[in-house]
């Protein structure tokens, strides 16, 4: 069957993203013009439910709220079931902002806004979208940490789906209780390692959840084609499991066979109910299991995992953008990554491929630029035998260095990577040794949210004395430095995903390739202006990131297409503005 994710047509708002259209009855139904007619109507007739009356009111996806014109008050059994005036949804835009702008704390603009979301969606994405600098601290890192923590407490009202234990065998019938039937792009975690807070159970939700705003927001995909998945198989966490309020499983975590099938069943199960064009994002799964059912699934699924994948796109585009500041190739500089983990070894295998591509070198040979850190200190061949898979091709002879500032030392790093998930870890010494025998240093503090950064922008800043090149995985403000003031540039995995997904939905992909990664990091290091470089700025201003990732979108489906692996035919002559007519937009419809 046809993906649901098709052109708009300009000129035309209001037929614009046709979920909306009228029944004969009266009410706003939820089928999509030419598309009521497909088998997809005919297996699920309850998709064609009137809504009118307190029911539209209450349907996020439909309600305007006071927005309802009179005609629509009139038409949809609504007169008198809202106060008399009637708001533009710029209007009622602003009143939410002045309202957000009143809370004390990022939690409660958090909890107010996802209220929102479950409210009027519409509006909810109006306001993302348009305010997107301001929002994303609190839908996503740091603020979304902050409320896995906490999420049992502020939980109101389901969001997505939850796979625990005691759904073995039942899986696909969760499925069938999920009211969407079209489906394109799946966040699942499993929450055992959010973000760098660790196992926080199935509080974890609020990450897929939080990200698949994003694609909405950020990528344009259309919210009704998302669905945020958490498998619960209990939790390590002892407090969590102590809390009264803890929404989960009370138990520890399962593991070993019975956890790998639950997640197959789960993965069989995605692939049967939406088919193969359904894309799996894995999100903040532990290393014990990312690897591995990244490894697994990617031979039979359309999946990546985020954490890996990624955020190493992301990290590659900056790097790519900052070779106009610093010159040469990839392969004349050296990168020392610090944390070895997801997000270390997948920027250190997507820097390999890239060294390899551009230069042609073996990947072995890219390798040899790459150093890897963890807990134990320099991954040297002298460790080979104890070090984990993903590790070993990164263990290169050298002598041991247990601290970072002997390892720069030996070392001579361009560019210092964290993704430790240690506050800190990029300490005054060692940013001091890096600017000491070079005046562009790159560092990138990539661990999220903003406690568990290497090191503030600020101490990067002062502690290279105003020279490096720097980039964070969570938010900062602004820095001055002598007198100059730096804009920080966010090396998040957002600028990626959104795009990766509107390039696998609109070319139809049946499998995610490295190859497609790469396309994206360069589209985004693509979008590094001659302004950008003059502030030091790696990354475009998260302002244009419908545009980025429309550039992103086209190149990963360039590259689906290139493979073989689209199997949307024939392929559009301008991919660009096809993924750009292909976006949701949140302005509201008439319903007539
Ligand atoms: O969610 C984010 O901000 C980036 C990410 O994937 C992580 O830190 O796990
Ligand atoms: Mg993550």
């Amino acid at each position: 069957m046809e993906s649901m994710l098709k052109p708009m047509r300009s000129g035309d708002q209001d037929v614009l993203d046709k979920d909306a259209s009228v029944t004969p009855q009266g009410g706003v139904n939820d089928t999509y013009g030419e598309d009521a007619a497909t088998e997809n109507v005919a297996i699920t007739p309850w998709a064609r439910l009137v809504a009118s009356g307190l029911e539209l009111l209450r349907n996020p996806k439909y309600n305007k709220g006071t927005a309802f014109t009179e005609e629509e008050r009139d038409l949809h059994y609504l007169r008198g079931l809202l106060p008399p005036a009637v708001f533009t949804q710029d209007l009622q835009m602003e009143r939410i902002l002045h309202n957000l702008r009143q809370y004390e704390t990022q939690l409660e603009k958090y909890v107010d806004i996802m209220d929102l979301q479950e409210r009027n969606e519409r509006l909810f994405y109006r306001v993302l979208i348009e305010h997107v600098e301001e929002m994303l601290p609190i839908v996503y890192t740091p603020t979304v940490g902050e409320a896995c923590q906490k999420f049992g407490r502020i939980f109101r009202r389901a969001n997505g789906i939850y796979v625990s234990l005691k759904d073995k065998g039942k899986v696909l019938d969760i499925f069938k209780n999920w009211p969407e039937k079209d489906v394109e792009v799946i966040v699942v975690t499993d929450g055992e390692r959010i973000l760098g807070l660790g196992d926080l159970g199935v509080q974890g939700m609020g990450i897929p959840i939080g990200k698949l705003a994003l694609y909405v927001a950020l990528g344009g995909i259309r919210p009704s084609t998302t669905l945020p998945v958490t498998i619960d198989v209990g939790t390590n966490n002892d407090s969590l499991l102590k809390n009264p309020f803890y929404i989960g499983l009370r138990q520890k975590r399962a593991t070993g066979q019975e956890y790998d099938d639950l997640i197959h069943e789960f993965m069989m199960a995605t692939k049967q109910v939406y088919g193969e064009k359904v894309l799996v994002q894995f999100e903040d799964f532990a290393n014990h299991n990312a690897f591995r059912l990244l490894a697994k699934y990617s031979a039979t699924h359309l999946v990546f995992n985020d954490d890996i994948q990624g955020t190493a796109a992301v990290a590659l585009a900056g790097l790519l953008a900052a070779l106009h500041l610093i010159g040469g190739t990839l392969s004349d500089h050296k990168y020392l990554l610090v944390g070895a983990g997801e997000a270390g070894s997948g920027i250190a295998e997507i820097l390999a491929l890239e060294i390899s591509r551009q230069e042609n070198k073996s990947v072995d040979e890219a390798r040899k630029r790459i150093w890897l850190m963890d807990s134990k200190g320099l991954v040297t061949k002298a460790r080979y035998e104890s070090l984990q898979e993903f590790k070993k091709p990164f263990a290169h002879e050298h002598l041991p260095c247990s601290t970072l500032v002997s390892a720069i030392k030996a070392i001579k790093p361009t560019a210092l990577i964290g993704t430790s998930g240690q506050f800190g870890a990029f300490t005054k010494e060692g940013l001091e040794e890096l600017s000491a025998y070079q005046d562009l240093p790159i560092v990138f503090a990539l661990s999220n949210p903003t406690s568990k950064s290497e090191c503030t922008a600020e101490e990067a800043f002062v502690y290279t004395k105003g020279k490096c090149l720097f980039a964070s995985g969570s938010p900062f403000p602004p820095v001055t430095y002598g007198d100059k003031t730096f804009v920080i540039g966010q090396s998040n995995n957002c600028y990626i995903f959104p795009g990766m997904g509107l390039g696998c939905v609109i070319s139809g992909a049946i499998r995610v390739h490295d190859d497609m990664f790469l396309a994206a990091a360069e589209a985004l290091a693509a979008q590094i202006r001659p302004e950008h470089l003059e502030k030091r700025q790696l990354f475009p201003s998260f302002k244009e990131i419908r545009i980025i990732s429309a550039h992103i979108g086209a190149a990963v489906a360039a590259k689906a297409y290139q493979l073989g692996l689209a199997t949307r035919l024939p392929q559009p002559k301008d991919l660009f503005s096809y993924a750009k007519r292909c976006m949701y937009t949140p302005t509201y419809r008439r319903y007539r």
